[in-house]
């Protein structure tokens, strides 16, 4: 690890003091970057993926380019259901889509399982490097069982997951199955991430807020029990939980072993904290639709949202889905910094 080492993210997840409030950026290796761009048109999704040099750089870019206070590795949830037998390819400004999507429970017991070492050891070499090179923190990742499923279920993106619901009501034995598959292949592929040197662990339950608390409770929460304890078992990370739309489940969340909850822009600090009791460090939420804004705007939301997270320990700022393709370097350079120098001042 780098002498100058930067650990503020990692402290403000651990609710310890810090001089600033840390922030990193959903989707901050992307298409927004000029850099990323010009990678892009020469390799596929998975290509750049697979290639730890150019993973590595497009890893590194928004560190130096933005001054954020972490690094999140460049893959995607998609990513450890290849070498399992999900025929998925990533298309530009589509997202995941699914050659052999599951239909049947027979589908659900063809699935192999996962094992890093030999399925995804460019991923592990990767981070091997990153940890060499970086001077904040690696943020790891996986999808969470539910949204893993609903891509893999849907074929692709949905706008109301009714197929996946619908597998979910209609074989519930399948539907149990298939989320015990994806909890040991998420289980299996953060502790890999950790042992190879990730700081921290992101898992990413996008799409989770289609369902309502009692499906929730049901149908997914039990997985993400077994998931968040088995890796607090295994290592002292820290662990985030983020999600879409999904308020409603905000606690039901903070009853599970996770360590950072994710917000997005629909629940305020200030809601997640006085109205629903959430003591977890919070992670968010800036509305990154706002970022096409005018400057003015951007500047007096992050203020407030820095300013309910100065009001407890344990804030983390973040936007609250990923950054777009329209947003400009320039503002969120500017965003950083504004973030950065309000927080040290109050
Ligand atoms: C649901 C989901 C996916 N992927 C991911 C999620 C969870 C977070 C979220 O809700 O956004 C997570 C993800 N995807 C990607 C990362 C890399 C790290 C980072 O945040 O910088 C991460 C953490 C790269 C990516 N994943 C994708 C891109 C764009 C790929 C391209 O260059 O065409 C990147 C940089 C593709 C992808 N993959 C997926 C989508 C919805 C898309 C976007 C479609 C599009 O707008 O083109 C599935």
């Amino acid at each position: 690890m780098p002498k100058n080492f930067n650990d503020t993210f990692l402290r403000a997840c651990r609710q310890e003091a810090v001089d600033y409030t840390p922030v990193w950026y959903m989707r901050q290796a992307g298409r927004y970057q000029p850099e990323y761009r010009k990678i892009r048109e020469k390799y596929s999704f998975f290509e750049m993926n697979e290639i730890p040099e150019v993973c590595v750089e497009v890893t590194r870019l928004p560190v130096e380019q933005l001054g954020v206070d972490a690094a999140i590795l460049f893959a995607d949830i998609m990513t450890p259901l290849k070498p399992i037998g999900v025929d998925v390819d990533i298309r530009s400004g589509i997202g995941p889509v699914i050659g052999n999507p599951i239909r049947h429970w027979e589908d659900v017991y063809r699935l192999g399982e996962l094992d890093p070492e030999s399925h995804l050891p460019f991923i592990l070499d990767s981070i091997r490097m990153l940890e060499e090179q970086l001077t904040v923190p690696l943020i790891g990742f996986a999808g969470a069982p539910f949204t893993l499923a609903s891509y893999m279920i849907e074929g692709g993106p949905s706008k109301n997951y009714h197929q996946t619901k619908g597998f979910m009501y209609a074989q519930p034995k399948a539907w149990e199955a298939l989320m015990d598959k994806l909890a040991s292949l998420t289980v299996t592929y953060l502790k890999a991430q950790i042992a190879a040197g990730a700081k921290a662990v992101q898992i990413f339950d996008s799409w989770v807020g289609a369902l309502n608390r009692e499906d929730y409770h049901r149908y997914v929460a039990p997985v993400m029990h077994r998931i968040f304890a088995e890796i607090k078992e295994a290592s002292d990370v820290p662990t985030i939980y983020f999600g879409i739309g999904a308020g409603h489940l905000l606690t039901e969340w903070d009853r599970l072993p996770a360590d950072v909850l994710g917000l997005d822009w629909r629940t305020t600090i200030d809601t997640a904290r006085e109205e629903l009791g959430i003591q977890k460090p919070l992670q968010g939420n800036l509305d990154p639709s706002l970022l096409l804004g005018p400057w003015e705007m951007i500047e007096d939301k992050a203020r407030e949202i820095l300013d309910q997270g100065a009001k407890h320990s344990g804030h983390i700022f973040n936007l609250g889905h990923g950054t777009y393709p329209e947003v400009r370097v320039e503002t969120l350079q500017r965003l950083t910094a504004f973030i950065h120098d309000y927080s040290k001042q109050n």
